[in-house]
């Protein structure tokens, strides 16, 4: 007989992990599993990224439940995940006075790295991320870019199979965003390394990540592929014009269409939310607006905003992995 081997491939799974402080229940009951890839972590501010994070890494302990980062357990085995993993603090955690070179080979020497090895990954790594005369010069006169540039590469050093990256284009302008996810989907496209990227912005995380999971005051509310989420949140924005039978044609759509069944809400602009169910919503407000005698405007599909993906989480009585069923478009 032939013994069969099952090859766990997670690199992160939780089970009903819960972090209760004093006054806060930062992780509240949370079960995810990770695999391979880009993972965008989203969710608001004091949503339990953080707190998250800091318990894979071994650094705080859990209240309840359990955490495995590459197969190894957190509670137990922190300094052994930490060997494996890298790590992106999201808070300015550079000392001022030393260069990038320097910093980041000491950190590599701590990973364990013999000298000239480390070297010569700091090297390469500061290059990968961008940083090549400036490396030299006192991190205290960096840019924030150049900053959070030099923690993904003290990040990276050690060669690792995951890095957990906290917020990394916090305090960036749009380009130096661009360009941090652009090196973000390079870490795994060119070296293979999963990553966990936290954010606070849905948009973002969706250019750069190939599954989205969604937290809120430490519960799950979602956790799907980028392809499969983006679906489920998209909605459709209308637009009519008024006319002499119907001064408030936006008021008058939005009756005849809870008539056939499609519930939609008031946005300004004088528009009309609705969520896209399936193909027949075009058609259903085609046909309502040439009933009404009204002129259409504009129809077009949008995105709910991340507030309204948050609003139906488990407070609606929503699973998880269903669909998202009010409709709010980001404009
Ligand atoms: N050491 C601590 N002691 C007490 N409360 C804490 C501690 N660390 C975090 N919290 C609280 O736990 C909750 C989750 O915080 P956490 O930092 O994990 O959130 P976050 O999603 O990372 O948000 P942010 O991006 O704002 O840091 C918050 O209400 C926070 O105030």
């Amino acid at each position: 007989m032939v013994a069969t081997t099952v090859v766990d491939v997670s690199v992160i799974q939780t089970n009903g992990l819960t972090k209760r402080y004093p006054r806060v229940t930062a992780l509240d009951g949370l079960t995810i599993d990770i695999q391979p890839g880009v993972t965008g972590l989203v969710g608001s501010n004091g949503a339990g990224k953080s707190t998250l994070i800091k318990i894979l890494l071994g650094l705080a302990p859990a209240t309840e439940g359990t955490a495995r980062v590459l197969g190894l357990e957190s509670a137990a085995e922190g300094s052994a995940i930490r060997a494996q993993v890298g790590y992106m603090p999201e808070h300015d955690c550079l000392p001022p006075d030393v260069s990038a070179t320097e910093f980041v080979v000491h950190m590599a020497a701590m990973s364990g790295l013999p000298r000239t090895a480390a070297r010569e990954r700091t090297a390469d790594t500061l290059r990968h991320v961008g940083l090549y005369e400036e490396r030299y010069r006192p991190m205290g006169g960096y840019s924030t870019g150049m900053k959070q540039r030099v923690k993904l590469a003290q990040a990276l050093v050690h060669d690792p199979k995951l890095v957990l990256l906290d917020e990394p284009t916090n305090g960036l302008d749009p380009v130096g965003r661009d360009e941090m996810l652009g090196l973000i989907r390079r870490v795994h496209s060119d070296f293979g390394i999963s990553v966990l990227v936290t954010s606070h912005l849905l948009r973002e995380l969706e250019r750069t990540s190939d599954h989205i999971v969604v937290i809120d005051g430490g519960k799950l509310l979602r956790s799907q592929t980028t392809a499969s989420f983006v679906e489920a949140t998209a909605a459709l924005a209308v637009e009519v014009t008024d006319s002499d039978a119907h001064p408030d044609g936006a008021a008058a759509l939005r009756s005849a269409l809870s008539a056939v069944g499609i519930e939609a809400v008031t946005a300004p602009g004088r528009q009309l939310h609705l969520e896209i169910t399936d193909d027949g919503v075009y058609d259903k407000v085609r046909d309502a607006v040439v009933e009404l005698g009204l002129g259409l405007v504009r129809m077009e599909r949008g995105r709910h905003e991340i507030a309204e993906v948050f609003r139906r989480g488990p407070e609606a009585g929503a699973d998880p992995t269903a669909e998202v069923t009010s409709a709010e478009v980001n404009r």
